[in-house]
């Protein structure tokens, strides 16, 4: 097939499952511009690995899916075996909103990683599909057709050639699948762009679609079948071995689409409401989108109230379990309380300095946020919110991956001195409850003694707890990242990927911390 006025033309397609079995044969289809095709299959077919092959998310190569054709949409032919097809914005099947963005930074995040800043035109177009959608609301408090509207306005920002439509008329009901249509329909006319749709339940998208491709399982092609629901639904059981000619039920009739318009319907806004979100839809920059998602996880991480209440309970407990029984409960009680005082204070100092509050509160702060981490990361792979990133063009790795490691280094850093500090006040406090008579100047001139031998200035050998605390914490936190990251298809596999985390998280933890103290003893 050679490019015509097509936009988007597929030539000699062929796609091979990581099983090695065959999914489509040297298959060729073209999609005009304005067009809207709807593609239909049995389950399991291949629909949804189209979607992600022209969407540049399907993995290719050696172990993964083996794919050969050619793909062409305005400019040089692409070699879809070598290429990735930067062609398909997705409006994925259960929306990938990025729930920790606001609705605007949903969209303002695509529009600032988009190939070429939208303009005020697209802008208007997309935001005057968020009627009824506040700016500031989170994405958990927009219904379910207002995160389908976002999802679909943050794709039209990203500005690609075609729109993939991954069976966006699931779980709606029929008058909201139909005015869905409509919109699809209405966009692709008004932004003169092909759509491709995937759909289970054809009868409602059918009115609006110019075309539909079926996906032929037997011959492994797609082809193209009349738009008729009754010829559709044959085609499909007859593609289906389980289902006996004679229980075929009877066609369905192409409805007409109600007369009721977009605007009707309160899916489009008029041009006046829509410049509110035109205002917020500006350009900000890449290192803008860092130090968001560096302050996001500088929270969650390092300086929620509930994580300093953690940490502050830890280091008091710890402060006053090593003084209290450090001068009391040991065989030789008596005699240090009068005679070896002074040393006992030194080294309660320093083993707490140096090895028992930096251990518990790299424990502490390892186990909480391995947890967290490899919940938040679980929960962004199962909902594709990193396949949306990718298809945004959006990298996880620049902004959340490094926004979690800088933040376990500098929170354990951070939190470290705050645990000292605080586990030295209720070491002091203790020891005054055992001797009232005594001096803080006393203890405070040997408590410290070797860990700030100047009285100012740390020893060399905090240098090495730094270390530990840094190293344990990013090892952790990395390995958190690798776990969360792994393929979670339920919530019971975020489950064991958070309790997997805890436990290699604090293992490594352990680790670090035996052998630096032991190698800088
Ligand atoms: N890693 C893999 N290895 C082997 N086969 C796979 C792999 N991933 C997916 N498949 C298979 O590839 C086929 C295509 O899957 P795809 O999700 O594209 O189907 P679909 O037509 O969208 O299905 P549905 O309509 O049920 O969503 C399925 O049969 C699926 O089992």
């Amino acid at each position: 097939m050679t490019q015509t006025s097509h936009a988007l033309v597929i030539d000699g397609l062929t796609i091979d499952r990581p099983n090695g079995q065959p999914l489509l044969r040297h298959t060729s289809f073209a999609i005009d511009r304005a067009e809207v095709v709807l593609l239909v299959g049995p389950s399991g077919s291949g629909k949804s690995t189209i979607v992600k092959l022209l969407g540049g998310l399907l993995e290719n190569g050696p172990g993964e899916w083996r794919v050969s054709g050619r793909l062409h949409c305005g400019g040089q032919p692409m070699d879809l075996a070598t290429e990735r097809s930067p062609v398909g914005g997705i409006v994925f099947q259960d929306h990938a909103l990025f729930n920790d963005l606001s609705a605007v930074e949903n969209l303002r995040i695509a529009a600032d990683h988009a190939a070429h800043p939208p303009d005020a035109v697209l802008i208007d177009g997309a935001t005057a599909l968020l009627d009824g959608i506040e700016p500031t609301q989170t994405v958990s408090s927009c219904s379910g057709g207002q995160r389908q509207r976002l999802a679909i306005a943050r794709t039209l920002l990203a500005d690609r050639p075609v729109l993939l439509f991954d069976e966006p008329n699931s779980g709606l009901d029929v008058a909201m699948a139909r005015r869905l249509g409509e919109l699809i329909r209405d966009l692709c006319r008004s932004m003169n762009k092909p759509a491709l749709v995937v759909a289970h339940h054809v009868k409602d998208l059918l009115p609006v679609a110019d075309r539909v491709l079926l996906f032929d399982t037997r011959n492994h092609r797609l082809v193209e079948v009349p738009r008729d629901a009754d010829a559709i639904e044959a085609a499909l059981l007859a593609l289906d071995d389980s289902v006996p000619p004679a229980s075929q039920p009877a066609g369905l009739t192409e409805t007409g689409l109600a007369e009721t318009g977009l605007a009707e319907a309160g899916i489009l806004r008029s041009a006046g409401k829509g410049r509110d979100w035109r205002k917020e839809v500006g350009h900000r920059s890449r290192f803008h989108w860092f130090l968001r998602y560096l302050a996001e996880y500088f929270w969650e991480l390092c300086v929620s109230p509930l994580m300093l209440i953690y940490m502050g309970a830890g280091a008091l407990i710890m402060g006053f379990v090593s003084m209290w029984f450090g001068f009391h409960y040991n065989s030789f009680g008596g005699y240090l309380k009068s005679l070896l005082h002074d040393e006992t204070l030194v080294g309660l100092g320093l083993v707490q300095g140096t090895v028992a509050v930096p251990l518990i509160s790299s424990i502490l702060f390892v186990a909480r946020n391995n947890a967290i981490i490899a919940a938040d990361i679980g929960n962004r792979v199962l909902s594709s919110q990193f396949s949306a990133m990718q298809n945004l063009r959006i990298t996880a790795r620049g902004y959340i991956f490094s926004a979690i490691l800088i933040n376990m280094v500098v929170g354990s850093l951070i939190l470290l001195v705050v645990s000292l500090g605080m586990a030295s006040w209720a070491s002091m406090q203790t020891w005054h409850i055992q001797f009232p008579m005594q001096s803080f100047e006393l203890w405070r001139s040997h408590f410290f003694r070797k860990l700030l031998p100047d009285g100012l200035h740390p020893a060399f050998s905090m240098v090495w707890v730094l270390l530990k605390v840094a190293l344990s914490s990013l090892l952790a936190g990395g390995a958190a990242i690798v776990i969360g990251c792994g393929k979670k298809e339920s919530v019971l596999e975020i489950n064991a990927a958070i309790a997997r985390s805890i436990i290699v998280g604090v293992t490594l933890t352990l680790l670090v911390h035996a052998v630096i103290s032991i190698l800088t003893l």
